[in-house]
């Protein structure tokens, strides 16, 4: 049985469903079913799992800047919760995934490139330029620095055919302007089944980049909501990052690319971000319909 904490999240109830669907036996834990922060109560209702999935953390409604405002809620999910968890699976010998986040990294690396798994976070408490969110996820992979059979599985900017708020073209769609950036994307289905791969196939325990081959600009996924006929919006974008920075946002963002290239050659399932996006567009499925769509 495969235990999936904050499985009822918007990350863990993609991986849910997707284990479900593949017929896993699958129990999902909230906060309302034990003490997160006592290993004997989170290790009593982790009972037999034979792996575990840590999709909790704090995020922030609607979106990172709230960590800014909850500085407890967040330091607690994201950088207490992962010690306690490697706590209890060690002591159980069970093999996990901890969610982390590419948002601990900004830019490219000096060369361009993406930023690869040895390479030290440049969006973090150390540098003294993140957002709070930012700070807690990279200390939340220090403190796992030394965890026996943890996959440290590194989500950035999750997008997927169901329009959603936490949805990143979504939230294209719905944001009064735009700031011009670069990112690296994960396709969330993929992330998915990314988990499951690691739990069914378990590769090399370690730190992951989970991402899409590639990067992608803001106006490039803008073009594509275009030419998929799912939008025919005249999209406005800030002048600046200084300007988007004064206007709405309250946390600097860590805009950044990824190299996945230790995933892929691992076997996990990435394809290359632009056939990602494709597929995600060309499988629309509107805010409206998103229920009816699930319940069919
Ligand atoms: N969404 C994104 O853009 C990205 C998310 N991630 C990471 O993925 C993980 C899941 O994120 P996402 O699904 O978006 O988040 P959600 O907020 O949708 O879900 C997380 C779940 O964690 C539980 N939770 C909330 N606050 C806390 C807390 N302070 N301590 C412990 N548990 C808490 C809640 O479950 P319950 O109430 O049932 O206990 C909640 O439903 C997080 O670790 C996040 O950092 C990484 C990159 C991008
Ligand atoms: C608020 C806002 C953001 N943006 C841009 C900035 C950025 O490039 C992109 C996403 O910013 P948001 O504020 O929506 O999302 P943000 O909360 O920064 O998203 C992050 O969530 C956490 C949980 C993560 O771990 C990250 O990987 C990432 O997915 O959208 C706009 O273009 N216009 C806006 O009005």
């Amino acid at each position: 049985m495969i235990v999936v904490l904050g499985g009822s999240g918007y990350v863990g109830s993609s991986i849910v469903n997707l284990l479900a669907n593949r017929g896993k036996e699958v129990r999902v834990l909230s906060r309302k079913d034990c003490d997160y922060y006592d290993p004997a109560s989170l290790g009593d209702a982790i009972g037999n799992a034979e792996f575990v999935i840590n999709a909790a953390g704090y995020t922030g409604r609607p979106n990172v800047d709230a960590c800014e405002l909850h500085k407890h809620e967040c330091l607690m999910g994201n950088s207490v919760l992962p010690g306690v968890v490697k706590e209890v699976c060690q002591s159980k010998k069970l093999p996990w995934i901890q969610i982390s986040s590419g948002c601990i990294y900004t830019g490219t690396r000096e060369d361009g490139t993406g930023f690869t798994e040895t390479d030290a976070p440049n969006f973090s408490f150390r540098y003294n330029n993140c957002s709070f969110y930012s700070g807690t996820k990279a200390l939340g992979e220090e403190v796992l620095a030394d965890a026996e059979n943890c996959y440290i599985l590194r989500l950035r900017i999750p997008f997927e055919n169901l329009d959603n708020p936490r949805n990143f073209l979504t939230k294209l769609l719905r944001y009064e302007r735009l700031l011009r950036a670069t990112n690296s994307l994960t396709f969330l289905d993929e992330f998915a089944k990314s988990c499951l791969y690691c739990a069914e196939s378990r590769p090399e325990p370690g730190i992951y980049n989970v991402t899409n081959t590639g990067s992608v600009t803001t106006d490039e996924v803008v073009a594509r909501l275009k030419s998929h006929g799912i939008t025919d919006k005249g999209f406005q974008f800030f002048d600046s990052e200084a300007e988007f920075m004064q206007k709405a946002a309250i946390a600097a963002r860590s805009n950044c690319v990824m190299n996945n290239k230790k995933a892929v050659d691992a076997g996990f399932p990435l394809s290359h971000v632009h056939d990602a996006l494709d597929q995600a567009m060309s499988n629309w499925i509107p805010e409206s319909e998103v229920s009816s769509a699930a319940t069919k």
